[in-house]
């Protein structure tokens, strides 16, 4: 397991200017250290959560030709509606294209669907005609603004973390650019994600300010140890807690001081062990050879700031003398923009 720390958001929501502040400095070094931490207390409806997650269900036990009438737009800056099974392939900080497609090969077994802001103009929503799925828009749209609290409170606190001066954070996140993402990886043979012949989800970091993710219980998450390149850890579901991380912008925001942790989603810890069938004798073993890694849901968040914010070292995160700027000033949008035209072939 990692080392990812739980902590307890209600005394952030609920609590005095002395609890918050603890809140803030707790969050302020999970994220300094692992990059990950996961929340309880958050505030998300639960019952929305799980109905989200039938919704999700829904939505991709439909047929293809349904699902394919909210189709995703071919390149990659227009991320919203639909993509099929090997459509996006993540990578990390891979621009070459001959590198892009060669990764491609081993396209990522998932599928998933993408909606945003109602008013967001520059990525407009792509849904199904209601009539494929009655009240999947209406309910999607309200699970969006729900988890929209959810990333102002976290703002709010890393602005605390930092002594950002009031407002903080939060207004830079004004128009609620966000990406709400249904992710389903079907059934797979534990062989084949132990072999690598497909992943669910490459190695990659998140590129926008954070992200929340809810999970199913399957599990199969895994963070790189930021002190051991290479070596990832599980980061298995937490009954009643959403899983928070930083993204790339936000670790560029930070000068670094928050980091940005490679993830992937592969076989889950349980399945490395010795087969099961192979503890239980011999025939058993024999089966255990075909066994199959469930159907795996899960429901990520990414945020990002309002297109035209400038992302330049926040004030707290750099000194001339000691911590000099780390990178070069970029807008938001600028940033994202460049970060999503690598997901897909255009
Ligand atoms: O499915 C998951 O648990 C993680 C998904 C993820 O990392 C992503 O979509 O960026
Ligand atoms: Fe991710």
């Amino acid at each position: 397991m990692t080392d990812i720390p739980i902590v307890d958001f209600g005394a952030f929501l609920n609590g005095s200017q002395e609890e918050k502040a603890r809140v803030a400095k707790e969050m302020d070094d999970a994220f300094r250290g692992v990059g990950f931490v996961y929340l309880r207390n958050h505030g998300v409806d639960a019952e929305m959560v799980e109905q989200c997650f039938k919704w999700s269900e829904k939505f991709f036990a439909l047929p293809l030709e349904t699902k394919m009438l909210a189709p995703h737009p071919p390149g990659g800056s227009h991320h919203r509606g639909y993509s099929g099974m090997g459509l996006e392939k993540v990578s990390q900080h891979t621009y070459d294209a001959v590198e892009l497609n060669k990764l491609r090969e081993t396209p990522d077994y998932k599928e998933s669907f993408e909606s945003g802001h109602i008013h967001d103009n520059a990525q407009p929503n792509i849904w199904p005609p209601d009539s494929a799925l009655p009240g999947f828009r209406s309910f999607m749209q309200a699970y969006f603004s729900e988890c929209t609290g959810l990333i102002h409170s976290i703002l709010d606190a890393l602005s605390i973390a930092l002594r950002v001066p009031e407002p903080g954070l939060s207004p830079t996140h004004s128009e609620s650019l966000f990406q709400l993402r249904l992710l389903h990886y079907p059934a797979i043979g534990v062989d084949e994600l132990k072999q690598e012949k497909r992943s669910r989800i490459n190695a990659h970091s998140d590129f926008g300010t954070l992200t929340l993710l809810f999970q199913d219980a399957v599990g199969g998450l895994e963070v790189e140890d930021p002190h051991k390149p290479g070596k990832f850890r599980a980061a298995e579901p937490v009954d009643g807690t959403v899983l928070v991380n930083i993204g790339d912008l936000m670790s560029r925001w930070s000068n670094g001081r928050w980091r940005s942790s490679v993830h992937r989603v592969g076989l889950p810890a349980r399945y490395r062990q010795v087969s099961r069938g192979a503890e239980e004798g011999n025939k058993a073993g024999q089966e255990g050879e075909d066994e199959i890694v469930p159907d795996r849901y899960s429901i990520p968040v990414f945020a990002t700031a309002n297109m035209d914010t400038l992302i330049e070292a926040l004030p707290g995160c750099w000194d001339e003398e000691r911590n000099p700027k780390k990178y070069e000033p970029v807008t938001a949008w600028g940033y994202v923009q460049m970060r999503m035209a690598t997901l897909y072939e255009s």
